[in-house]
C-alpha cells in the first residue's frame, strides 16, 4: 500500500469484467482507488474511461506494476504471464481470473515466492470454494463437477473443433466432456476456469473430474459440484446469469469487488 493506506488498483484489461469492475470501483469502495488501466486499444480506453468520476490513466502492463498495489487481471488467457510477472517481481499482488492459465505457468508461483508476491484466485463465477479449502485442511475423497451451458457459452473451444464437436444445432443436451480440470484447461481456456479454480482450491488438477454438457434449453452457465471428504460432504449448486460475454457469469466481476472491499474492511467474512 501507499502512504495513505489507500489500495492502489490497477485492471488489465478493460473487456466485460474489467469493465464492470472499474465502474465499481469508480462508485467507491472504502480504501480501493483505481489507479490504472491496461487495454490494448488506448485511445478507446480512454474515450470509456472518460465517462467515470476519476478516470486513471493508460498505461503498458510494466507501468501498471509500478502504480498499483494489487493488479485485477482479467484478460484473454494467453496474457496471464506478460501481465502478472511484473506484479510478481514488484512483490505485489496479482487477482488472476484467468486461472486456467496457471497451470501452464506454474513459474509464476515460483517468481511470487522469490519476491514476495502474491496470487490471489478469487471464487469468481464458481461457489463455496471456503469450503473446499478447509475440507483439504482434512483429507478429500473425491471432487466432481458438471458443467451445463448454454450453447453461446461454449462456441469457440478449441476442444470442440480439436474433436470435431459440432453443438451448433443442438436439439437435446449434449456431454461434450469428461475429464479433469488440466484438460478442461487447455480444450476450453475460455469457458472452465471454474474447475481449475476448485482443483487449486482442493485435490489438484488431475484429481478433479469433470464432465461438460451444452444445453440448448439452459440460459445460465451451472455448476454443481459434489466434495467428499472426511469432515464434510459438499453438494453445491450455483446458476450464473451470463453477462454481455456469453462465456462469463456476471456474478465474476461482483465476486472481484467483495474481493477488494475485504481488503480494507475491519471485518472480513470467508477463509
Ligand atoms: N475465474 C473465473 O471464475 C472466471 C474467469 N473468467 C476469465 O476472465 C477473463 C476475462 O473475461 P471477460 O472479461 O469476460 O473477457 P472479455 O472477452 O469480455 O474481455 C477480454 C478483453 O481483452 C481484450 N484483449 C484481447 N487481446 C488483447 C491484448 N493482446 N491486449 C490487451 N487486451 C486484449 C479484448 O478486446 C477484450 O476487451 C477470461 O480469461 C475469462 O476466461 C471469466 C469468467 C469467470
Ligand atoms: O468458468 C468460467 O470461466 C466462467 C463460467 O463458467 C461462468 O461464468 O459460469
Amino acid at each position: 500500500m501507499n502512504d495513505g493506506q489507500e489500495l492502489r488498483v490497477g485492471i488489465a484489461v478493460l473487456g466485460t469484467i474489467g469493465k464492470a469492475l472499474a465502474k465499481a470501483i469508480d462508485a467507491g469502495i472504502p480504501g480501493v482507488r483505481l489507479a490504472a488501466v491496461a487495454a490494448r486499444n488506448q485511445a478507446a480506453a480512454e474515450d470509456w474511461l472518460a465517462s467515470l468520476r476519476h478516470s486513471p490513466p493508460v498505461v503498458s502492463f510494466d507501468a501498471m506494476a509500478e502504480l498499483c498495489d494489487v493488479v485485477v487481471e482479467c484478460a484473454p488467457a494467453a496474457l496471464l504471464g506478460d501481465i502478472a510477472a511484473p506484479v510478481l517481481k514488484a512483490g505485489k499482488t496479482i487477482i488472476v481470473l484467468s486461472c486456467g492459465a496457471l497451470l501452464e505457468k506454474q513459474e509464476l508461483v515460483e517468481l511470487a515466492r522469490v519476491h514476495g508476491g502474491h496470487i490471489h484466485v478469487p471464487t469468481g463465477a464458481l461457489l463455496g470454494l471456503d469450503a473446499v479449502i478447509a475440507a483439504a485442511e482434512g483429507h478429500i475423497r473425491s471432487v466432481r463437477m458438471i458443467t451445463r451451458k448454454p450453447v453461446r457459452g461454449l462456441l469457440g473451444a478449441p476442444y470442440l473443433a480439436e474433436h470435431g464437436i459440432d453443438i451448433d444445432a443442438i436439439e437435446e443436451p449434449l456431454r461434450i466432456f469428461s475429464g479433469t480440470a488440466r484438460e478442461a484447461a487447455t480444450g476450453f481456456p475460455a469457458n472452465l476456469n471454474v474447475a481449475v479454480a476448485l482443483s487449486l482450491a482442493g485435490v489438484g488438477p488431475d484429481d478433479t473430474h469433470l464432465e461438460i454438457w451444452a444445453d440448448p434449453a439452459l440460459t445460465r452457465n451451472t455448476h454443481s459440484i459434489v466434495v467428499d471428504s472426511d469432515a464434510a460432504r459438499l453438494e453445491m449448486t450455483i446458476e450464473n446469469i451470463p453477462s454481455e460475454n456469453p462465456k462469463t457469469g456476471r456474478i465474476t466481476a461482483q465476486s472481484v469487488v467483495a474481493l477488494l472491499r475485504k481488503f480494507g474492511a475491519p471485518l472480513r467474512m470467508g477463509t
